[in-house]
């Protein structure tokens, strides 16, 4: 017994002694391949990338979720959303610290250059939300519910709102539509995915709107408003975007719920804002609604840079030396001389 007992503390030590070594070897291997990763990527970004690398994420930033945009709300802090529809836009989104990040369906406007917000397909959705994760970690993601996505059945827009978090990598959905959205809502909100609700002037609907037209401005049409906002909430959504509505109903609505509004020309009184990025920029030519605010002119900036440069690529000024590559000393010399030697034999 006690032979046995000796035998196997034994074979358990010897086991923790090749466990020991064979971590040690690991971890001796693990630093050598560290070390060799360390010099590679050196020599890749010396020898291969001669192009310079930019920051592309944002370390600083914690990730953002539904819990703190609900703290938000608690504390009264302004919930800052803003529109991204593609890497280098969510990028920004990212960067500048903005807690939401809307993929809406107006990037069908503003980046695929339609009409208005209805030809815009599931696919073209599902394409560009990808995009905008690629650059927009931190922000909480909302995909938009394009247009015939999710009225036809309460089970087709859970299908697509599936879709937008599997195919998207979307973490919650934005639809448009009041009261008679309510089973629609409860139908997606009850598998884990969260709804933003959209009253007001919803452009899906532009043509029974008569267009793109303020909504609320009439006591008919704030009663209207204000039951759409309780049912929504009712139904479970964890906001509501608020859309061209009279700034006293918008306040009025804020003060009635309890979960968040999202404001976009419904003035100061909500619980958020949002915007279209590229109306804020600048860069959109066809309209600009009165509630947009104009931070930048990038249609101007852009448009001279490639102004600048097509007149210097013109006058020769574009390439400079330095956007040009050396070959290596000497070799030049011996081509000529391969290519006089050539041409020499050709001729005999
Ligand atoms: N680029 C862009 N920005 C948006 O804000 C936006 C889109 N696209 N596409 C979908 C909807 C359409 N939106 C719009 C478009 C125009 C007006 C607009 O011109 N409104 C008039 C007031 C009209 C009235 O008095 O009823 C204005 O002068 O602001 C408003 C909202 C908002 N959404
Ligand atoms: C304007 C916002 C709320 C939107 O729905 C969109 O960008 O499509």
């Amino acid at each position: 017994m006690s032979l046995l007992l000796i035998s196997f503390s034994f074979t358990i030590k010897s086991t923790s002694i090749m466990k020991n070594f064979v971590f040690l070897f690991q971890q001796k291997l693990l630093s050598t391949l560290r070390i060799r990763n360390f010099h590679q990527s050196n020599y890749c970004r010396k020898r291969f990338y001669s192009s310079r690398r930019v920051e592309t994420s944002n370390p600083n930033r914690a990730k953002v979720t539904i819990n703190t945009i609900q703290n938000l709300y608690k504390n009264k802090e302004p919930i800052t959303v803003l529109t991204a529809h593609d890497y280098p836009t969510g990028l920004f989104v990212e960067k500048a610290g903005i807690e939401v990040c809307l993929v809406g369906d107006s990037l069908g406007m503003v980046a695929l250059g339609y009409q208005n917000t209805s030809p815009i397909t599931m696919e073209e959705m599902l394409h560009h939300c990808r995009a905008v994760t690629r650059g927009a970690k931190s922000p909480f993601l909302i995909g938009d519910m394009p247009f015939g996505s999710y009225e036809t059945s309460s089970t087709d827009a859970l299908k697509n709102a599936i879709r937008f978090i599997k195919e998207g990598n979307m973490e919650g959905v934005k639809l448009e539509g009041g009261s008679e959205m309510f089973e629609t809502i409860q139908k997606i909100t009850r598998v884990g995915i969260p709804v933003m609700g959209h009253v007001g002037l919803t452009p899906q609907r532009q043509y029974s709107l008569g267009g793109y037209r303020i909504q609320g401005k009439t006591a008919d049409s704030a009663k209207k408003l204000i039951k759409d906002a309780k049912a929504l909430q009712e139904a479970g959504c964890f906001a509501i975007v608020l859309e061209a509505v009279s700034e006293p109903i918008a306040t009025y609505t804020t003060k009635m719920l309890h979960i968040p509004t999202i404001g976009i020309g419904a003035g100061a009184g909500t619980d958020g804002q949002v915007l279209v990025q590229q109306d804020m920029l600048g860069i959109f030519d066809r309209f600009m609604p009165r509630f947009c605010k104009q931070y930048a002119n990038l249609d101007k900036i852009v448009t001279d840079a490639i102004k600048t440069y097509r007149e210097e690529v013109k006058s020769g000024i574009f390439p400079a030396k330095e956007h040009s590559y050396p070959m290596e000393k000497g070799e030049y010399e011996k081509f000529l001389q391969f290519i006089n030697e050539n041409e020499k034999r050709s001729n005999k």
